[in-house]
Parts: structure tokens; sequence; C-alpha cells
């Protein structure tokens, strides 16, 4: 087997999912990555096409591990975005839905408000892409709350296979796209120096970015929840901006932790949206200060929290053959982004 050479010298302050230390690997990534397509990364050196979309090498061993050992549960929830789609928003959110009998958001305790929510509900494939172990979940309550950027295509088989309830959460691609160079301009050593967003945008449009094609990752999703309404939830990052109360309700719903009236009126989903809002989160000493425990800065989530902010970047042009390329992928599904 051919090894691939890394540069392994830029990989030591990043986060541990973007090292590419080899002897990090199980035997069988090793493998299978020297005969997958590749390309070069925007912060790393390699991102690999595995099932038709692209990973990071640690990712990529998550990946497969999941798909090997991960055994889900019936009532597990999963929370599935592509990067930049707003996961950090909706990870807060079904947290604080999800325990608001044990954590009331009008308490100075919440774990909201002293752990970022990527702390708080862990990536399934993150968790175990070191060392090929399964981690230990028994300290989830039930139900177990996991997220993902995997795409339906490489789910574990006892995800698909479950009755387990995904939302899906879709962003428009010029955000994302905005969103995702910004966040890899703060990552990229500084040795390298920034990507220009030229570049950014050539790659995202060939799909080569973070878990992309950005649009298969999105309409894959939105097929299943065409297929299976009762397990797939599909919200979009502007709808929920714009009618906060209509879609929290439908989530928690979704989720099977309905409002009650009592609640309705008690103001409880008014308080979880205010601890969720990105004003709260962002100006929280955690999140300004603290790391993850994966090694990343938690200030790296929040940026703006804007719906429309790539038009302060992306040109006429770009913006146009953006909307061809969104277009062309999602005719005669019905899906608007
Ligand atoms: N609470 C809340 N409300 C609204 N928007 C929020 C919130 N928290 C984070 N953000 C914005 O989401 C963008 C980061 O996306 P993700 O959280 O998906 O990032 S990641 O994939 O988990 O790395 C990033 O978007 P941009 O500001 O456009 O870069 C964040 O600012």
């Amino acid at each position: 087997m051919a090894l691939i050479p890394f540069a392994s010298s830029s990989s030591i302050s990043l986060p541990k999912y973007l090292h590419e230390d080899q002897n990090e690997l199980s035997q069988e990534c090793r493998h299978l990555m020297s005969s997958l397509p590749r390309d070069k990364g925007w912060v790393v050196n390699h991102l690999f096409n595995y099932q038709g979309f692209w990973h990071t090498t640690r990712q990529l061993q998550g990946v497969l591990a999941s798909q090997k050992l991960f055994q889900a549960q019936q009532t597990d929830l999963f929370l599935v975005t592509t990067p930049k789609s707003g996961t950090t928003w909706l990870k807060a959110m079904a947290f604080a839905i999800l325990n608001r009998d044990r954590y009331p958001c009008n308490n100075d305790h919440h774990p909201l408000l002293y752990s970022n929510p990527h702390d708080l509900v862990p990536f399934l494939e993150l968790k175990l892409y070191v060392d090929n172990n399964v981690p230990d979940f028994t300290n989830f309550v039930s139900p177990r709350l996991f997220s993902t950027h995997m795409p339906y295509i490489s789910l574990p088989d006892s995800i698909k296979n479950s009755k387990c309830k995904i939302v899906y959460l879709c962003r428009n691609p010029r955000d994302t796209l905005i969103s995702l160079w910004h966040f890899t301009n703060k990552l990229r050593p500084k040795t390298i120096g920034n990507i220009s967003l030229e570049e950014a945008f050539e790659k995202f449009c060939k799909g080569v970015s973070l878990c992309g094609p950005f649009w298969d990752h999105v309409l894959e999703y939105w097929k299943q929840s065409l297929e299976m309404p009762e397990r797939v939830l599909f919200v979009k990052y502007e709808e929920i901006k714009e009618e906060p109360k209509v879609h929290l309700n439908r989530l928690a719903k979704f989720l099977g932790y309905p409002f009650s009236v009592e609640e309705e009126k008690l103001g409880v989903v008014d308080e979880i949206l205010n601890l969720c809002s990105f004003d709260s989160l962002s100006n929280l000493m955690v999140n300004r200060m603290g790391k993850l425990l994966t090694g990343e800065d938690n200030k790296a989530f929040f940026r703006k929290g804007e719906v429309g902010d790539s038009g302060n970047y992306l040109t006429p042009e770009m913006i146009q053959h953006l909307d061809v390329i969104t277009e062309n992928k999602f005719i005669g599904y019905g899906l608007e982004v």
C-alpha cells in the first residue's frame, strides 16, 4: 500500500478532527485512504472522497468507525447538518427542549450557561475517530442526543434501520459558504496564510468542501424527509430566524417533547429561544473564552449569525453562479434554499 505523505508539522495546533497523523488511524482507514480520490483540503493537506462526499482524515476514520461500531437505539435522536449551517444553534435548542424539566431555562445553573452546545451534544463521528473503540455512551440518558455531519448514505445501518429520529438543518449555500470561509481562515496555520474567497468559492462550487458537495448532502436528507416525514424533519436556518416560535414548537413536537398549554402560558418557549439566541450564547464567558473538549476555541462558532451576510462578500456573478447550481441540483424536488 502506498502511504500518503502528510505535512504533520502544520497539524500541531489544530483541533483533533483536523489532524492527519497516520499513526493514529486504524489499519482499515489507512488502506481505504490509499485508494480514495483525494483533493487539497481548505485547512489541512487532504480531503478524501468516500461514498461521494469529502472528509478530512480523522473524520473519515470516524465515519468508518461509526459504520462499524455504532449501535443505534430506537429512541436515539440525531441532529444533522453540513458544517456552518447552524449546528451550534440547533444543538442548543434541542438540548434545552429535551432537558427542560431537569434544567429549567430560567435557572442560573443551566448547562448551556457553562458549556458550549458542542460539548453537550457530541458529534458521533468525532467521538469515534480516535482509536476505533466504542466510546462510553452509557452516561447518556435516554433519549440519547447526538449530532453528525455525515451524509445520509454514510450513516451507520443501525441508524438507517432503526426508528430513531433525525432533524436536518439546512442553510442557504451562500451564507454557508461565507461562514465556512471565515471559519477556515481562523483555523489555517499562519504559515500558509488565508484561503482566498475565490479559491474557497471554486472549491465549494466543485463540491470539494467539508462533507460536500453541499447540495448532495442537503438533497439526500430532503428526499428522506419526504419519504419518511415521521422520522426525518427538515428545517431551514432562515425559517427559524423568521418565525422562531413556530419552529421551536415544531422541533419540540417532532422530538416527542411538545410544549404544554401551561408551558406556553408560562413563557417557556420564549425562555428557550432567548437562552439559545446568538446574542445570548455568544456573550457568555464560556463561549468568549473557553475551548471545546476537542480543542477548538468556542468563540469560533459564533460570528454574526445573520441571514444574508454573504451579500457583503460575494459578487453578483458569484451569487448567480451559486443560484444556477442550486437550481440545477434541486430541479424537480420541490426544494428551495
Ligand atoms: N444561536 C445562534 N443563532 C443563530 N446563528 C448562530 C447561533 N450560533 C451560531 N450561529 C452561527 O452559525 C454559524 C456556525 O455554524 P455551525 O454552528 O453549523 O458550525 S459547525 O458546523 O458546528 O462548526 C455561524 O454563522 P456565521 O455567523 O454566518 O458565520 C454562527 O455565527
